[in-house]
């Protein structure tokens, strides 16, 4: 459930900064990829994603987006490779879209929005637990994979279809046999730098690994996404959508290439 925090003018990322004081620190996310700044580092590797879909277990709406949740008591759904050292887990994926398709991602590249952004959560098996690396410089690593219109992505009916039993803030559903992968696109070509959860309580513990080619998603999927409520049932309905925050200052980073 959303801790006080939102997305609209009294709560939203302008002022985040009041109650977590982490929103003006040194390695806040999202940001601008800027591409001709981005320096390709031929020592990356390539990302290694290996899922399990009998892992998946719910789905969620948790006041400020949905999110698929997963087992995460084994390395049956791991991220290795890439920038990352050792094996992380997957924990759970959600999303940000906008209001309009003009909108809705938390990173840009070349100041450039799209419509949707999928977050592929992972934490780092060398802590006990999510909680326990949620906080380590080192804790999280998340794959970013932007969605841009186009022609309906058959990947996604079937998270979009749960969407119209968890309308509300709070519900939740069982999901089972998901496999993730399916929603990668062809390559797996990336930007990485070091940032932070993009919502409170804005931990700067993420390696971020941003994807190069987006993934399609039709203008009625988007209208699904739409659909959903920031509020709980018997509240009056608040459309859950411009869930982004905007990009944040660089402060000095690198950001990755791992391609030419
Ligand atoms: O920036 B993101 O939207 O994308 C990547 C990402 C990963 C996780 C979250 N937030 C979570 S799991 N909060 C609950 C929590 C946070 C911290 C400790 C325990 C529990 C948000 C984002
Ligand atoms: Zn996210």
């Amino acid at each position: 459930m959303s801790h006080g925090w939102g997305y609209g003018p009294s709560d939203g990322p302008d002022k985040w900064a009041e109650n977590f004081p982490l929103a003006n620190g040194p390695r806040q996310s999202p940001i601008n990829i800027v591409t001709k700044e981005a320096q390709y580092d031929p020592s990356l590797k390539r990302l290694k994603l290996q899922y399990d879909p009998s892992n998946a277990r719910g789905i969620l709406n948790n006041g400020h987006s949905f999110q698929v949740d997963f087992v995460d008591d084994t390395d049956s759904s791991t991220l290795t490779g890439g920038p990352i050292s050792g094996t992380y887990r997957l924990k759970q994926f959600h999303f940000h879209w906008g209001g309009s398709d003009d909108r809705g991602s938390e990173h840009t590249i070349n100041s450039v929005k799209f419509p949707c952004e999928l977050h592929l959560v992972h934490w780092n098996t060398k802590y006990p637990s999510f909680g326990e690396s949620a906080d380590k410089p080192d804790g999280l690593a998340v794959v970013g994979i932007f969605l841009k219109i186009g022609a309906a992505n058959p990947r996604l009916q079937k998270v979009l279809d749960a969407l119209d039993s968890i309308k509300t803030k709070g519900k939740q559903t069982t999901f089972s046999n998901f496999d993730a992968r399916t929603l990668l696109p062809g390559s797996l070509d990336y930007w990485t730098y070091d940032g932070s959860l993009t919502t409170p309580p804005l931990l700067e513990s993420v390696t971020w690994i941003v994807l190069r080619e987006p993934i399609s998603v039709s203008p009625a999927q988007m209208a699904k996404f739409r659909n959903l409520l920031f509020t709980g049932e018997g509240e009056a309905a608040c459309c859950m959508v411009d869930n982004f925050r905007p990009p944040q200052l660089l402060k000095g980073r690198q950001v990755r290439a791992s391609f030419k």
